[in-house]
């Protein structure tokens, strides 16, 4: 595999029709230029205050803001201007953040979609800080952003099954909400044991069904609306895929039922949400007529 062919798809998606008027705002922030600036790493990651830009220097930021929709992962708040994303990723974050401690270490963040997660990891003041992510319009999300937090976090537009060629291997890695997205979940675990140090530690979460068999729910085209969703396990199977694929002190941190408290419409994101994916008149089951959306948090170790 040539990754670096790969690597370079970062910079020339800024030439793609689509991506191109994403790269336009990011050109524009970028001649907004500030030093160091107020930063609160809590549940809403807030930098920067409003006083600290002229009004055009807002009515700028607003607008790349806006061309930058839909944004799913948040929220941000930049100089006051609150990014309510479609996910309170800061309900995810408080739920796993008694599970790590990132400092010093090598870290990655597969599925970092805009990066949310990766702002608030810099708290511990980890090594390194690694994003993967294939998505252009996430990938200039975060640039918006850390165009200001001026942080050392490495976006790689890559997947994860990229990973194991990459030139560095990791202490801890993160992989939240994309092993239903991966037609051999297997195959994927194992390409996270590949990047992982040696005493590397994964956390993941993905959909569960309930029960005590070792078995998976295959959805038919979708699930929840969603189309590529491949294999959706019980806890057990779940735990058999991390064995075949070399974890071993396998926890299993929390099981959680998506609320539209976490998921739901606002200005910033697309105009259909969690309720619009479940059955109107039973809302334990998904529109398709499968088990409405539970997620179940893991930690496992790589095996020696
Ligand atoms: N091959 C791939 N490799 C890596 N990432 C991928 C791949 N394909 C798609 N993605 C990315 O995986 C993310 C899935 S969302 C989870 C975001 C965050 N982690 C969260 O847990 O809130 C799903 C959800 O919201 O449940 C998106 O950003 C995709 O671009």
């Amino acid at each position: 595999m040539n990754l670096e062919e790969l690597q370079k798809k970062k910079y020339e998606c800024r030439t793609w029709k689509n991506v191109q008027p994403w790269y336009d705002e990011i050109l524009k922030i970028s001649n907004i230029k500030k030093g160091e600036l107020f930063i609160d790493y809590g549940d809403w990651f807030t930098i920067g205050k409003r006083e600290d830009l002229t009004q055009e220097e807002f009515d700028i930021l607003e607008n790349a803001a806006k061309k930058l929709i839909p944004w799913r992962k948040g929220p941000f708040n930049l100089f006051g201007l609150e990014i309510d994303s479609e996910w309170q990723s800061n309900i995810k974050y408080n739920l796993i953040r008694p599970h790590f401690n990132l400092k010093d270490k090598v870290v990655a963040d597969i599925g970092c979609n805009n990066g949310y997660y990766m702002f608030r990891m810099l708290e511990d003041k980890p090594k390194r800080l690694i994003g993967f992510d294939p998505s252009p319009l996430t990938l200039h999300q975060f640039e918006f952003v850390n165009h200001f937090v001026k942080s050392d976090i490495t976006y790689e537009m890559l997947g994860v099954e990229h990973l194991e060629y990459y030139n560095h291997s990791f202490d801890f890695i993160f992989m939240l909400g994309v092993l239903y997205h991966r037609a051999d979940p297997v195959g994927t675990l194992k390409s996270l044991a590949r990047g992982l140090n040696s005493k590397g530690e994964i956390l993941i979460d993905t959909f569960m069904i309930d029960g005590d068999q070792e078995i998976c729910l295959t959805p038919n085209k979708r699930y929840s609306k969603i189309p590529n969703i491949y294999f959706i396990p019980t806890i057990p199977a779940l735990k058999n895929w991390l064995v075949r694929a070399g974890f071993e002190n396998i926890e299993v941190i929390a099981t959680t039922t998506t609320t539209s408290e976490e998921q739901r419409k606002t200005k910033w994101s697309f105009d259909q949400s969690l309720e619009d994916f479940l059955d109107p008149n039973d809302p334990t089951k998904t529109v398709e007529g499968y088990p409405a959306p539970k997620r179940v948090y893991m930690k496992a170790r790589k095996i020696q």
